[in-house]
């Protein structure tokens, strides 16, 4: 069993036995989740309220984390983010430095405690990510204590004994609770986010843990949204009358959501009307049809990931945040395959041949991330345009 260095404040306990020791930082405590990296260089406070990352810990592979400070503006999640909303921790290489950026109200480490994010600097990340590219995503408890007391063998067995994301849905603890309407859109210089006219499209937009900048993305076509709970049938969709459905991204197991949503986003598709998901979104709107899904050994998680339209041979550079798959050999005759990661071939888009139905794996609304993919947004309003002629 490791040995507690001098100093160490902060641990990621590996459910191999494998213990990574450093300066705690953020949260004080422990908390347990699926290890995942981001090779993101930027928008560490967009990655760390994606709801998407609910029971995992993120290791950054930029390693000076912090610049920027955090801000009001930059959080995905909707609501207060409570402890575990979203991701639950993070490892740095070098501690976080100090904010210098006018936008900053409060530097990154008194951030990640308020939000209870626990954070762990100091940590060899090079080594943690070739490890993770090796063997997958492990499952780890991160701890954090200013005294240094860690009772190591306990947090090496909670993560050994920890079952993992698959098939575990969180789809629903994500969710809001309530619908509820939304009109921010983009945010543009000098007035920051600027509300959309509302006046295009109706869309309902199913919120298994929705991104915000997904809505604004969606406002910013014109299109006035009503946000609905996870477990919302298609029946109260489509008694509200929609131009248009868009089911979101969000954490934990498709599959796992399949009693409450899957059978639900059947009867949208079957309704005939416009429908647009993403990533979660994509991955339960493929159940719907007849496909399957499957979990990766290490996913996709940047900022910087090439996907190609094989419908156009145009290459995209894309926001990426998953660690299931939608399986191409499952796809069936009724469906295209519309998108693929220049990565490793795994499928990004489908889209059914005879209806206005798509669904990406990647993040066309980026936060972080490049816009590349953002015309998605206005197929899925041209689609809405023309059911509605
Ligand atoms: N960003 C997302 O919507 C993630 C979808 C799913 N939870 C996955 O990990 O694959």
């Amino acid at each position: 069993m490791t040995t507690l260095l001098p100093g160490a404040t902060g641990v990621l306990a590996l459910a191999n036995g494998t213990v990574l020791q450093g300066i705690g930082v953020g949260a004080t405590g422990s908390a347990l989740g699926e290890v995942v990296f981001n090779t993101a260089m930027t928008g560490y406070q967009e990655i760390l309220t994606d709801p998407s990352y609910m029971k995992q810990v993120l290791v950054f592979t930029f390693p000076h984390v912090g610049n920027v400070g955090t801000n009001s503006e930059d959080v995905e999640q909707i609501g207060d983010g409570g402890a575990g909303t979203a991701a639950v921790g993070a490892v740095f290489r070098d501690l976080p430095t100090d904010p210098a950026n006018w936008r900053s109200d409060h530097g990154f480490d008194a951030w990640m405690k308020r939000r209870g994010v626990v954070g762990l600097a100091g940590v060899d990340t090079r080594a943690l990510t070739r490890a993770i590219r090796e063997n997958g995503s492990p499952h780890g408890v991160i701890a954090h204590d200013p005294d240094g007391k860690f009772d190591l063998e306990a947090l090496v067995a909670q993560a050994r004994d920890w079952s993992g994301l698959e098939g575990l849905d969180l789809a629903k603890d994500a969710s809001c609770l309530q619908a509820f309407d939304w009109t921010e859109g983009t945010w543009e210089w000098p007035e920051g986010y600027v509300a959309g006219d509302g006046r295009r499209n109706e869309v309902v937009v199913v919120d298994y843990g929705v991104k915000r900048n997904i809505l604004r993305a969606l406002a910013a076509t014109g299109a006035k949204i009503t946000v609905v709970p996870a477990t919302t049938t298609a029946e109260e969709i489509l008694a509200r009358n929609p131009d248009g459905v868009m089911l979101s991204n969000g954490p934990g197991d498709p599959a796992a959501t399949g009693e409450y949503a899957v059978p639900e986003i059947r009867k949208l598709v079957e309704s005939g009307k416009p429908v647009m998901g993403i990533c979660l979104g994509h991955q339960m709107l493929a159940l719907a049809l007849g496909a399957k899904t499957v979990k990766m050994d290490q996913g996709h998680h940047g900022a910087n990931h090439p996907v190609k339209d094989v419908t156009t041979g145009k290459v995209e550079i894309v926001s990426m945040n998953h660690g299931f798959t939608v399986d191409r050999d499952s796809l069936p005759e009724a469906v295209t395959e519309t998108h693929v990661s220049l990565f490793d071939g795994t499928n990004c888009g489908i889209a059914l041949k005879d209806r206005p139905v798509f669904g990406v794996q990647h993040h066309p609304e980026a936060s972080p991330g490049p816009a590349d993919s953002l015309y998605l947004f206005e197929r899925f309003a041209e689609h809405m345009d023309a059911a509605r002629g």
